[in-house]
């Protein structure tokens, strides 16, 4: 059997069973299976996983029963051999074909002949599929298209209008690709940029943030030896770009209170030439071995990190902060073309809740930031009632904050993840 498509198989299963996250499972599968063109894997598995309503369109087009009623296997073979089919130029149709069949054989045994059969229905007649109508219904044909599901097309149109919408949409599929952010406590950009460059790596700067290097070409840069040795961290550059506008100073007593895995925490760290202090505090202490793991990988010592429910007041730093990070837990739709199960997730009641949540989170938060002080705001959602809704209604409870600098980045006009911030300061004259 094929070691890429099995290793897709495997990662798709993962997400679709047991609810991983797509680039978690991925990257474990990659690691497990050890098939030979890691990138086929990735363009399979994100490929299915970003049209995933569209592939069960067309696969509703071909079968008789209701498509809810297939086993998990079934569906997940019949999305890959769909997806080789109809958008991997790359694969011959009959490879495509036999290669979803030996899956089936070992899979979904029994059903081996039905998935044959539905994959060359569809070769035979794929022109017969129709989208559903533009005209009649909207938000239907806009959510099988780019396959999201219809309360968020609903609620960016709302927000942003149908043109805008699409924009979205059309931005949330394709390749990301890979930003790292140079660890200026051990190397410089162009030294780095000489050292990947030699070891067949091609890197190019960021037009977006100043430590940041988009990845090129080259497969496994985080198992060579340069990131091993902590000269550069993966971070999308919209999120580098909140650490800029920060603009921690060495020698600062700078608080994160959601800071797990330490992305924004680390960045900061840099930035300060590892002088001064961060106190990282999340929820969960699990997720905060991650940051010292990295500080330690980094070269990283100013940091201290405690778990803390960040809804709760620590009286320990109240008022001690030069410069609080509250990047707080949010629905995550700025980032659906690293994570595109974000789109298909169903509307609970828990997403209405966020920015209530959010709101306590900042407040809390803003008790530790020093006369003068900064307190940031982030986000990784482009939705407006857990960003600029949030700090309309924390300006009007906190009259001595202002706004420095507020920044919403989008996928479609930034080519970045879609990011909120918001920068504030605490004025002293109004106290
Ligand atoms: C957007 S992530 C933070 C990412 C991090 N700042 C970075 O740059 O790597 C939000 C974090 O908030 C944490 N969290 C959720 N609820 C929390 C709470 N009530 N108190 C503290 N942390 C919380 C989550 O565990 C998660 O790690």
């Amino acid at each position: 059997m094929d070691a890429n498509r099995k290793t897709a198989y495997y990662a798709l299963m993962d997400v679709e069973s047991r609810k991983s996250y797509s680039n978690i499972a991925l990257n474990h599968q990659i690691i497990c299976g050890r098939p030979s063109s890691p990138s086929f894997v990735r363009g399979l598995v994100y490929g299915v996983l970003e049209n995933k309503m569209l592939l069960d369109h067309i696969i509703g087009h071909f079968i008789t029963n209701d498509i809810e009623k297939l086993k998990t296997s079934d569906l997940v073979v019949l999305r890959m051999g769909i997806y080789q089919l109809g958008y991997m130029k790359s694969v011959p149709e009959y490879a495509a074909v036999n290669e979803s069949v030996v899956l089936a054989k070992k899979f979904c045994r029994g059903r081996e002949g039905f998935i044959n059969g539905v994959l060359r229905a569809y070769i035979r007649n794929k022109h017969s599929v129709k989208l559903p109508d533009r005209s009649i219904d909207l938000i239907k044909y806009l959510s099988i298209k780019y396959s999201c599901s219809e309360w968020i097309v609903e609620m960016w149109i709302d927000q942003y209008g149908v043109d805008t919408t699409e924009e979205i949409l059309k931005n949330s599929q394709g390749n990301p690709g890979l930003c790292i952010r140079v660890n200026t406590l051990k190397t410089g950009k162009e030294d780095l940029i000489r050292r990947l460059t030699e070891r067949s790596f091609e890197v190019k700067e960021s037009q977006v943030c100043d430590s940041g290097l988009l990845v090129t070409k080259g497969n496994g840069i985080l198992e060579d030896q340069l990131y091993k040795s902590g000269l550069f961290s993966v971070q999308d550059e919209s999120s580098m770009k909140t650490i800029e506008i920060l603009d921690p100073q060495p020698g600062e007593m700078i608080v994160d209170v959601c800071a797990a895995p330490g992305g924004k925490t680390l960045a900061a760290a840099e930035r300060m030439s590892n002088r001064g202090q961060i106190i990282a505090t999340d929820i969960y202490l699990r997720k905060l071995a991650l940051v010292n793991k990295e500080a330690s990988r980094l070269g990283v010592s100013i940091v201290k990190t405690w778990p803390w429910d960040a809804t709760k007041v620590d009286s320990e730093l109240l008022e001690k902060a030069d410069r609080v990070i509250a990047d707080v837990p949010c629905s995550g739709l700025g980032v659906i073309r690293r994570k595109p199960e974000i789109k298909y997730k169903k509307k609970l009641s828990e997403f209405n809740s966020l920015p209530v949540k959010q709101l306590e989170i900042l407040s809390v938060a803003s008790k530790y930031v020093k006369r003068g002080g900064v307190l940031q705001y982030s986000t990784c959602t482009i939705n407006k009632q857990e960003n600029q809704n949030v700090i309309k209604e924390f300006l009007r409870k906190n009259k001595n904050f202002s706004i420095v600098e507020e920044r919403q980045f989008m996928p479609h006009i930034d080519l970045t993840d879609g990011f909120y911030v918001c920068k504030m300061v605490r004025s002293d004259s109004l106290i």
